[in-house]
């Protein structure tokens, strides 16, 4: 049997030779490795110790490295959705057919085991490379181009596709490559994918540094009207130029979602920037170009869209909080103590000042992912962040002990401690809020400048 590096190790090496650790998405570490073995059979692969995966394909587990080793095969779709498959492996497939079934020509390069040197690297010119496609070519050209028509037996490399041009912001899509997958989505072949899937693939290009790409990809071959409808509805829908200068909402989820990942942001953070003006495609025509009312909007499709991915928890509560409250936490220069107390109750921020830290950035990806204001500060964050750390700061057990001593008998007691607790917010909140204003009056001004 013979073991060859395949897919993303020999992709990532032969990048990194041809357009330099510069290049935007990288990656920093070595690639996970995955192998491919030619002339084995399941039985052959135990006896040297490796340890089968149960899934769907013929895998198995380096017993000491645990890298990934999976038999050559060739798959077959016999029906829609990612278990649609029978495949075929033999000792007799070919590297060749094993590559031909792969999804990008990028991605079906080999290189033998024994090309490898002890440190695991290889020699990017080794004429030992199995590149049947053109894989080479297309990683110097940046083209992102299928291999075969085997391309269309898994939808989810659609996704696949797309995540990788938000990694490589300048690759571009071969031509057959986007007519194909527009006649796999019109097939509908993207309306039976499953939820974990999709999502791991839309967390994985969300994370990627020019999420954007992503949503591009997917709108130009209709995957977007099927996948998220609700985020594809954006494009064309107008906003206030004086908030917003590029006017168009899907064009302004875009530089949101790059800003993020600008920011490093996690990925709550990103899904929140993903979620946040949703409710801006449902806006009734008569009143556009403004928006009244998109917040509430927003928070309901969201769980729309969280139902349908299994989108996870933590991502779901911040998208939610971050789109009911954005608008408020914008225009935070305007509010009173009372009402910015009120705000950071309703955002969970006393309980929750970590958290908080991913709204505030959240909202500063939005109020900086507008043209010419990519560079602009976002003092709201630290108006709203002084607020809380005066509200945190007030002894609240001291309060209760005094309240107690006074009248420890009344049966209203837990009220009126309560209601202490919150006057004394109110008044911490106040004083930071003036001390603010009184530190960088210019800024606290900008703050006002209301951001929808
Ligand atoms: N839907 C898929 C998934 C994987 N592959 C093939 O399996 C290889 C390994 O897959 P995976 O590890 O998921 O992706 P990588 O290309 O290695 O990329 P990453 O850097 O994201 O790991 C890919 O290169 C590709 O040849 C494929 O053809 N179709
Ligand atoms: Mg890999």
């Amino acid at each position: 049997m013979q073991f060859f590096l395949v897919g993303g190790a020999v992709r990532d090496a032969l990048m990194r030779h041809l357009h330099g650790a510069a290049t935007p998405g990288s990656p920093a570490a070595e690639s996970d490795r995955d192998w491919v073995v030619v002339g084995a059979t399941p039985q052959a692969m135990a006896a040297q110790g490796f340890v089968p995966v149960g899934r769907d394909f013929p895998v198995f587990l380096h017993p000491q490295t645990h890298e990934e080793y999976a038999l050559a095969r060739t798959e077959r779709k016999v029906a829609h959705g990612y278990h649609g498959f029978v495949f075929h492996t033999a000792p007799d497939v070919t590297l060749e057919q094993d590559l031909a079934r792969r999804d990008l020509t990028i991605n079906a390069m080999a290189l033998p085991a024994a090309a490898l040197r002890p440190d695991g690297r290889f020699d990017p010119d080794d004429p030992r490379l199995v590149d049947p496609y053109g894989g080479r070519r297309d990683l110097a050209a940046k083209v992102l181009r299928h291999v075969t028509p085997a391309f269309a037996e898994d939808p989810v490399r659609i996704l696949r596709l797309a995540r990788f041009a938000a990694r490589w912001p300048d690759f571009t899509v071969a031509p057959e490559t986007m007519a194909l997958m527009r006649a796999m989505v019109e097939r509908g072949e993207v309306d039976h994918l499953v939820p974990e899937r999709v999502w791991q693939e839309i967390a994985r290009g969300l994370m990627e540094p020019r999420p954007s790409r992503m949503l591009q990809v997917l709108r130009d071959c209709g995957a977007l009207r099927v996948l998220l409808p609700e985020v594809d509805r954006l494009w064309g829908v107008p906003q206030r130029a004086d908030h917003h200068p590029e006017v168009d909402t899907g064009v302004h989820l875009e530089m949101v979602l790059d800003m993020a990942a600008r920011l490093q942001a996690p990925l709550a953070v990103r899904y929140a920037c993903l979620g946040h003006d949703l409710g801006k495609g449902t806006t009734p025509p008569e009143i556009l170009p403004r928006h009244h009312g998109h917040e509430a909007r927003s928070a309901r499709l969201l769980r729309q869209v969280g139902a349908r991915w299994r989108v996870p928890r933590e991502c779901q509560e911040l998208a939610d909080v971050v789109a009911r409250e954005h608008g408020h936490i914008h225009r935070c220069g305007q509010l009173g103590p009372e009402a910015t107390l009120r705000l950071l109750q309703r955002c969970d921020a006393l309980r929750r000042p970590q958290r908080f830290e991913q709204v505030l950035l959240a909202c500063e990806c939005d109020a900086r992912g507008r043209l010419h204001r990519e560079d602009q500060p976002y003092p709201q964050a630290a108006r709203l962040r002084a607020a809380l750390q005066a509200a945190l700061a007030v002894d609240t057990a001291a309060i209760a002990a005094a309240i107690q001593a006074q009248k420890p008998d009344a049966p209203d007691l837990g009220p009126r401690i309560g209601a202490a607790i919150e006057r004394a917010r109110v008044q911490a909140v106040a004083q930071a809020l003036a001390a603010q204003d009184g530190a960088a009056p210019a800024e606290a001004e900008a703050a006002n400048g209301g951001t929808t």
